[in-house]
């Protein structure tokens, strides 16, 4: 599809300003559509390594429709301006982190406010893939002055690469992304720094439940520092509320008062309320673990194994058994088919069990 086409996504080329995780993985989204992409970086090589794995061109934008400001929460409001500024015919949208400081300090109606709910624990260009958004909420984010046209085109680029968007303001978009994102992201740093002084011996034991709940402490320091300063306010009111309930289950495990069990179906209840995927209603999702030799071909094979017994896979893991030349493949399924994947599987000579 050609960029110029009037049913394209984009009436133009686009260009992404910032080629890390996340502007590579936009600009690799929007190269499969057939969109005209343009790349630029404070960082030569990270222009380099994104067009050297295809997500546009390094050259410069003559006129581009949309401009995806891909830059570091700390470098966005004077990016946002710059692009606004340089390019007087583009819709300019972000993909920060927080949205209250850009919404507050840009008033043109060509700014539209963005933020994909999709990354991973590592940053940069090499890191990003086209597939990053599928299935994954994208908070758009508009202000008082945005331009209902620009938009929609933001909301067209993101629901085009997969995404599924939610609408909001950036007050009520900053209080979610603190409960849902930036403090469980410190809880995780936090049990993960407890793992600093522990003998290696203690750490051989380690099992999926603690890389769940570590996986996101792995993250980039600069940037989780620039994202947690960027929402302060609303971050610090929760760790006040999780302080508090951290002291109430601290006094029940020493009491041993009986209320530990009250915390966990607190948190069970939590886990529930957590949407599926593309923010359906939370899916009864059960999970069958398949024991595979560590050998290439073997991942694909067991994928055509559950494909051909009518399975859809909702999520998976990997837990490679320490010192042996097998893996655990956690494959998520709907609760209702599991039984009959367990069965269907173990037929076909796979060592599956629930
Ligand atoms: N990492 C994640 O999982 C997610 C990050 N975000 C947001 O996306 C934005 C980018 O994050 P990542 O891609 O993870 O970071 P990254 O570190 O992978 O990429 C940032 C890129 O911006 C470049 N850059 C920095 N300042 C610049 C400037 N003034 N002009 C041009 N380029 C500049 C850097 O050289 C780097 O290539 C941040 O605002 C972050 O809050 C949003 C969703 C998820
Ligand atoms: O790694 C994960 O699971 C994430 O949830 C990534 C993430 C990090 C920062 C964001 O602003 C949005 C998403």
């Amino acid at each position: 599809m050609s960029a110029d086409r009037p049913d394209a996504v984009v009436p133009g080329p686009v260009l992404v300003v910032g080629c890390g995780l996340i502007g590579t993985s936009v600009a690799l989204a929007l190269r499969d559509l057939g969109v005209t992409v343009h790349l630029r970086d404070a960082s030569a090589s990270h222009v380099e390594i994104a067009a050297s794995v295809g997500a546009g061109s390094p050259d410069p934008v003559v006129s581009p429709a949309l401009v995806v400001v891909a830059v570091p929460p700390a470098a966005v409001v004077d990016a946002v301006r710059a692009a606004l500024a340089e390019f007087p015919e583009a819709v300019v949208t972000d993909v920060a982190s927080v949205k209250g400081p850009i919404c507050a300090a840009v008033t043109d109606p060509r700014f539209v406010g963005g933020h994909p709910m999709a990354g991973k624990e590592r940053s940069g260009p090499m890191a990003a893939s086209g597939l990053l958004f599928e299935g994954r909420a994208w908070a758009v984010v508009p202000t008082a002055d945005t331009d209902p046209e620009a938009q929609a085109l933001v909301e067209r680029v993101a629901t085009s690469v997969g995404a599924v968007v939610r609408r909001m303001d950036a007050e009520s978009h900053d209080r979610a992304v603190a409960l849902v994102s930036h403090v469980p992201h410190l809880v995780s740093a936090l049990t993960a720094g407890l793992l600093t002084e522990a003998p290696s011996d203690d750490l051989a034991l380690a099992g999926q439940g603690l890389r769940d709940v570590i996986r996101i402490a792995g993250s980039d320091r600069g940037l989780w520092v620039d994202i947690i300063g960027s929402n302060a306010d609303q971050v610090g009111g929760i760790l006040d509320d999780l302080a508090t309930r951290l002291d109430d289950l601290r006094s029940a495990v020493r009491n041993a008062d009986g209320s530990v069990g009250e915390h966990l179906d607190r948190g069970r209840a939590g886990v529930a309320r957590v949407p599926g995927k593309h923010g359906d209603q939370p899916a009864e999702i059960a999970t069958v673990f398949v024991s595979i030799d560590d050998t290439p071909g073997e991942l694909s094979r067991l994928f055509a194994a559950v494909g051909n017994a009518g399975v859809n896979i909702e999520d998976m893991r990997i837990d490679h058994e320490l010192g042996r030349p097998v893996g655990v493949v956690e494959v998520v399924v709907q609760a209702g088919v599991a039984e009959h994947l367990l069965t269907a599987l173990t037929e076909r000579g796979w060592a599956a069990f629930r």
